[in-house]
C-alpha cells in the first residue's frame, strides 16, 4: 500500500478538511489513517472552505513555534510567559484588541506570570486562517512585551 513508504512524520501529520455538509459524521468526519488509528498524534482538522494545502504547512510551523494542536485537531494552544503579572496582563489587551479588530476571540488564561492562549473557529468549526493569523500575531506580540522562556517566568507556588 502506497501509504507504508511514506514517512512516519508525513503520514501523521497529514491534515483534512470537516465537511460540514454531513454534520452527522461530526466530530468524527475526518477519514483516520490507519496508523494513526491507534496513535495519540492529533492531525489539523480544518473547517470547510479553508485551504488544507495552505494551511497543512502554516500549521506545522505554529507547531514548530510551541503552538500545540488539540487532541481533535481542531484549535492550537500555547502558554507565553512574563516576568511580571502586568506584563502578561498587557499581553493580553494586546490580543484582545486584535481580536476586537478581526472579530475572532481567542480563550486566554491568565497566571500570575504566564498566558495560555487558544484558538479555534466555532462557525464554521474546525481550524481557518483566522486562527493560523492570529496565532502568529501572538508570537508577535509576545516578542514585543518581552515574553520570556517557561523557566524565567514569574512564578507563584507550584501550580502557577
Ligand atoms: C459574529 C462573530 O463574528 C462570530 O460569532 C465570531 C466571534 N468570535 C469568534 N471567535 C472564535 N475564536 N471563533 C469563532 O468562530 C468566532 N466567531
Amino acid at each position: 500500500m502506497s501509504f507504508l513508504r511514506l514517512p512516519i512524520a508525513r503520514v501523521f501529520s497529514r491534515p483534512s478538511v470537516i465537511r460540514a455538509s454531513c454534520p452527522s459524521r461530526l466530530p468524527f468526519a475526518a477519514p483516520l489513517h490507519p496508523l494513526r488509528m491507534a496513535s495519540s498524534v492529533p492531525a489539523p482538522r480544518f473547517a470547510e472552505g479553508e485551504d488544507p494545502q495552505q494551511l497543512g504547512p502554516d500549521t506545522e510551523t505554529l507547531q514548530q513555534q510551541g503552538w500545540a494542536l488539540d487532541a481533535d485537531g481542531m484549535g492550537v494552544t500555547k502558554t507565553f510567559h512574563f516576568k511580571s503579572y502586568f506584563k502578561a496582563v498587557s499581553f493580553v489587551n494586546l490580543i484582545a484588541a486584535e481580536s476586537q479588530t478581526k472579530k475572532h476571540h481567542p480563550t486566554m488564561t491568565i497566571r500570575f506570570g504566564s498566558v495560555d492562549v487558544h484558538w479555534t473557529t466555532h462557525h464554521p468549526r474546525g481550524l481557518t486562517h483566522k486562527d493560523i493569523s492570529l496565532a502568529r500575531h501572538c508570537d508577535n506580540g509576545a516578542d514585543l512585551m518581552g515574553a520570556v522562556e517557561s523557566g524565567q517566568g514569574l512564578k507563584c507556588g507550584p501550580s502557577t
